[in-house]
């Protein structure tokens, strides 16, 4: 059965600052799939390309390389008329919604964009369906009559999935939607998400770089590092039981508010990866994208890319991995509570 989102060999390239530079692979092979219905989370550093992929589903970035299909369809390339057509199915939340909420307009006429644009709403109509959809956010009636700048950044946010929501959508994009949230607030919006997803069905492809977050909110984590896919699996096994070295980097870096068990923490993290100066270069060899910082590499690693294996219901793309010992460290619970959240993921 086809996916509600597939991505097959996606690669998207940047041209280079340097006319004589290769061009930037931002995007190198990754695959994925959301069914209806489901969270999965990207996941990665500053620069992994987790907001490039997201554009590239919105078709606000174009593929140089694989596939992307919506519902069956394949919308890799799809015309402006398409794209038109597809916007009440695939929407998105941006990380500032204050930058994407029009200042001049009172929120009720931002929500009644959508909905008016729709055939056969009138008037009457989208003001019903603005007060439903200010009632499913958490902020009231009157919300309506106000402009952006009258509300704080996490009722802005929750404007902001109105809106998304409005037409009803499959599938929103989520990108960075709770990064500029103080973390009760984070908290808030992320319970409202999945609140509006058992109710409504909506799948989210939610993007973040705080693993703990994404941890939260998703059934599915897929875990990205310059361009590529590292490893993917159920959100419990992928936080809770990282393999791959650079997913055990990141959950260790992750804050839990005991300091003792901070400090056990880092020493998990500093054993994980390498910070030396040299090994934060960029490689664009043949190899792994993470040898550089990676303390378990073996030559095959700088010769040869990883394909991804299956190990139980979590694909991995290292060569140092094994079944049946994994690394060195991998497989270890990392000291102390799992990073924020109070579940082990959510199920499907
Ligand atoms: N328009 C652009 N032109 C050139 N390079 C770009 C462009 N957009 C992104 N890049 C580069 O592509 C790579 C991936 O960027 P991207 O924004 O997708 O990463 P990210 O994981 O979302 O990071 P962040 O969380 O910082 O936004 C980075 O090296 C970035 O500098």
């Amino acid at each position: 059965m086809s996916a509600l989102l597939e991505l097959s060999d996606l690669a998207v390239t940047y041209p280079a600052p340097g006319r004589r530079s290769a061009p930037l692979r931002a995007v190198d092979g990754v695959s994925l799939r959301v069914e209806p219905g489901e969270t999965v989370g990207l996941v990665g550093e500053s620069g992994s390309g987790k907001s490039t992929i997201g554009r590239a589903v919105l078709g606000l970035t174009r593929a140089a390389e694989g596939r992307i299909s919506f519902d069956g369809a394949d919308i890799t390339r799809a015309s402006a008329r398409v794209r038109r057509a597809l916007a009440s199915d695939l929407q998105v939340v941006f990380q500032d919604p204050y930058s994407s909420l029009n200042p001049s307009h009172p929120v009720g006429k931002t929500l009644a964009e959508p909905l008016l644009r729709r055939k056969g709403t009138g008037r009457e109509r989208a003001g019903a369906e603005i007060r439903r959809l200010l009632a499913a956010v958490g902020l009231p009636d009157d919300a309506a009559d106000r402009h952006p700048a009258r509300f704080s950044g996490g009722q802005r946010q929750r404007v902001a999935i109105a809106r998304a929501l409005a037409v009803s959508p499959r599938l929103v994009v989520c990108d960075e939607p709770v990064s500029a949230l103080d973390v009760s607030t984070q908290a808030q919006v992320i319970n409202l998400l999945a609140a509006l997803q058992a109710e409504l069905g909506v799948a989210y492809l939610f993007i973040a770089h705080d693993i703990a977050v994404v941890r939260h909110i998703s059934h599915r984590v897929v875990v990205l590092y310059r361009g590529r896919v590292m490893e993917s699996g159920p959100a419990a096994e992928v936080c809770l039981r990282p393999s791959h070295p650079y997913t055990r980097a990141l959950v260790a870096a992750a804050p839990v508010p005991d300091p003792a068990l901070q400090r056990k923490r880092r020493q998990v993290r500093r054993a994980s990866v390498s910070t030396s100066t040299a090994a934060a270069v960029a490689v664009d060899g043949p190899g792994c994208p993470f040898a550089p910082r990676c303390p378990h590499t073996a030559e095959v690693c700088w010769s040869t890319r990883p394909a991804p294996t299956t190990v139980g219901q979590v694909e991995l793309s290292c060569h140092r991995y094994d079944p049946g010992s994994g690394h060195p460290d991998a497989g270890a619970p990392l000291p102390g509570p799992s990073p924020a959240g109070n579940g082990h993921g959510r199920q499907p």
